[in-house]
């Protein structure tokens, strides 16, 4: 599924208006009737309602919105924020259409014609939308903080105003909504976490959008979706041997740190890979043999012949020490078939940035924020950081993938965003997880980018399915291994 700038969201809206074809007014009115619809069915609608309108269309959708209520026998008072500016032709048609409806309608203005609002009253933003091109200031600015001050729910419409869709709205004068009622499909600026406490549960309404246009648009963003990832899992042929799901080595593991090198072996092994070496220190070894038995061990010290296998997965628990960065060093100097990097393997290459060279190409490397900083310098809001994940996937022949709530594949210049997986993982050694699955996936010669999207996206899934049994607070990057057979099953039925 694409993620579109607002530019192309306006786009969409013109094509359809062309192609359905459908007057402008009339996409409105459905854009409307489903926030209506939303509101009853939810409940709302017994509340004081306040609906605060700008004169864009968004605020067209504030006025149909009103109509519609006061037709359903609700009756809400509706506030026109003045900043000077004209109002667009269907917030004007629909102003026409509300006013012999209702006489509460106001005018904002000045600060002193803003209403009481009550704490157990509903508001309704419909002051800005996609069409907010600059941050709020003035009276618009004090008007959102009035909203915000007064403790009532806020539902929305599009978007919390004062948010802008495809850049970074930190520092703001923003919206603190209860709920956002988007129109048609999910956006940028609700896969970060900087927006998150700004626009609290998301409702996606379908209001018909062409869908011919989604194929001829080319996006910078995309989410990651069931089908896609269904798509590309590799049938398991009933003549099909070990050898088939190729050979990993998974170089992990350090003092105190052998959790980590055993939940990405055994993720790995429940990834389906057909063997599993693990390189660990020699004072692990009985560890490692009886937390996963299913896993042959070499020791550090000794030298592996690397042409044996099919991936590297280097990194979880492996420390940052001397001994690891020699480790590093000449795994990547010996090897050149992809390799997935994590965690310890991330951090000592932001010590030796020359490393980043000698990856090799079509590796995928999983940082988390901070990991990320590290290796490619600080951001100053989640916005920049993505560009900065998808300006190095060209510049590098590497997939990245940037951890978080959504987690981003950045691959050749353009953006994935995972959408399972759920706040309960996030604990130590989940990381450790989603390496072992994308290091089977490599050995079983999916292809780097492939294989880091199904890995995330199971990842996230089988912590989602664990959730029948464990809650947030509850669940173990464990439960997230033993859930990964039923997310396969899912994923192949
Ligand atoms: N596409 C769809 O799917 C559908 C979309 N629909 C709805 O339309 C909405 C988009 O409407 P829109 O384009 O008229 O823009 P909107 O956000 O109302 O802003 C209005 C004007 O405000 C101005 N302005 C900007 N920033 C400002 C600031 N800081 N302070 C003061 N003024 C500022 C700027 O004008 P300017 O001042 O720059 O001339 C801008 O043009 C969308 O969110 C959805 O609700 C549905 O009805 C149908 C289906
Ligand atoms: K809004």
């Amino acid at each position: 599924m694409k993620l579109l700038s607002a530019q192309q969201i306006h786009q969409w809206d013109a094509f359809t208006i062309m192609h359905e074809p459908v007057a402008s007014i009339d996409l409105m009115e459905r854009a409307a009737q489903s926030c209506t619809d939303w509101i009853i069915e939810n409940n709302l609608h017994s509340k004081t309602i306040r609906i605060f309108c700008g004169k864009g269309n968004n605020g067209g959708d504030g006025l149909a919105i009103a109509r519609q209520l006061i037709e359903r026998g609700v009756n809400p008072s509706v506030f026109i924020l003045e900043f000077g500016a004209k109002g667009t032709d269907d917030f004007q048609t629909n102003l026409n259409r509300l006013h012999p409806l209702t006489t509460e309608i106001y005018f904002l203005q000045s600060e002193d014609f803003f209403p009481e609002i009550q704490k157990e009253d509903l508001t309704i933003d419909a002051l800005f939308g996609s069409g907010l091109n600059r941050p709020l200031t003035g009276l618009s600015a004090s008007l959102v903080d009035h909203i915000n001050n007064s403790g009532a729910e806020v539902i929305a419409i599009d978007v919390p105003s004062g948010m802008f869709i495809d850049k970074s709205s930190l520092g703001n004068r923003l919206i603190k909504a209860t709920y956002t009622l988007t129109f048609q499909s999910l956006k940028l600026n609700f896969l970060l976490a900087e927006n998150a406490v700004w626009f609290g549960y998301v409702e996606v309404l379908d209001i018909r959008l062409h869908h011919a246009f989604l194929q001829e648009i080319d996006a910078d963003f995309n989410l990651l979706d069931k089908h896609f990832i269904s798509r590309h899992l590799i049938d398991r042929k009933p003549f099909s041997h070990k050898g088939t799901f190729g050979h990993a080595l998974l170089v992990a593991g350090n003092k105190g740190k052998m959790g980590a090198a055993v939940l990405a072996a055994r993720s790995c092994l429940r990834t389906g890979v057909g063997l599993l070496t693990t390189f660990i220190p020699e004072e692990a070894l009985s560890i490692m043999q009886t937390a996963v038995p299913e896993a042959m061990v070499l020791v550090r010290g000794e030298n592996p012949d690397l042409d044996k296998y099919n991936t590297l997965g280097i990194g979880p628990g492996l420390g940052t020490a001397d001994d690891a960065v020699s480790l590093l060093k000449t795994m990547l100097e010996k090897y050149s078939q992809p390799v997935v990097l994590d965690a310890d393997a991330l951090n000592i290459i932001s010590g030796n940035k020359q490393l980043l060279k000698q990856v090799p190409q079509g590796s995928v490397l999983t940082p988390h924020p901070k990991e990320f900083d590290r290796l490619f310098g600080e951001s100053p809001n989640d916005f920049e950081r993505l560009q900065k994940a998808i300006d190095a996937s060209k510049e590098y022949p590497l997939i990245i993938i940037l951890k978080g709530h959504y987690s981003l594949v950045a691959h050749n210049g353009k953006g994935w965003f995972n959408t399972t997986g759920n706040a309960g993982m996030a604990t130590g050694g989940t990381g450790d997880v989603l390496t072992g699955i994308i290091t089977s996936l490599l050995a079983q010669k999916y292809t780097p980018f492939i294989a880091a999207c199904i890995g995330v996206y199971v990842h996230g899934m089988a912590g989602d399915l664990a959730l029948a049994y464990q809650s947030e607070e509850s669940l173990l990057p464990s439960d997230i291994i033993e859930a990964l057979g039923t997310a396969f099953n899912q994923l192949r039925s």
